[in-house]
């Protein structure tokens, strides 16, 4: 089966919110959260995937740190590999590109989100964290 290969970035703001992104009507997994970034091109890292796809989606630089979650979301026809990575942004300010909506969410709102299904373990993770 075809696996692609996404990386998704956990940004958080000084409340400790996270920002999350709202997938647009014309997107495939139309109006579903999501964490922001995109589908690795051939040669690269997923730190250079994920800071080229944040700063075309969001306008803004980041730097990657520690990986969140390794997932393996198995679709009927397609494997879905996605790696969150906690990120800071050390340049600009986020704005919607192509998103419908970007939002900051408190750890104890996360949940209630209509996420992609590829990134709920991520969001489980973080929920769980929050609770230790
Ligand atoms: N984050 C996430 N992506 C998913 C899930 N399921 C699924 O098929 N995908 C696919 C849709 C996209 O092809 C890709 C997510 O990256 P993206 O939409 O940002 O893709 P991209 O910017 O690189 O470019 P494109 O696919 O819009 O052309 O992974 C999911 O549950 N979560
Ligand atoms: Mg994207």
């Amino acid at each position: 089966m075809k696996t692609i290969d996404v990386v998704g970035a956990v940004i958080r703001n000084e409340q400790n919110q996270i920002l999350c992104a709202l997938r647009s009507p014309t997107m495939s997994l139309p109006n579903r959260w999501e964490f922001p970034g995109g589908k690795m091109r051939a040669g690269e890292t997923p730190e250079g995937a994920l800071v080229r796809e944040i700063e075309e989606e969001l306008g803004c630089l980041i730097q990657v740190d520690n990986l969140v979650k390794d997932v393996e979301h198995f679709d009927p026809n397609i494997i879905i590999h996605l790696c969150t990575y906690e990120a800071r942004i050390v340049e600009g300010t986020p704005r919607a590109k192509e998103h419908a909506e970007l939002q900051w969410v408190s750890l104890h709102d996360l949940s209630s989100l209509q996420w992609a299904p590829a990134d709920l373990p991520t969001v489980e993770k973080l929920v769980s964290e929050r609770n230790r």
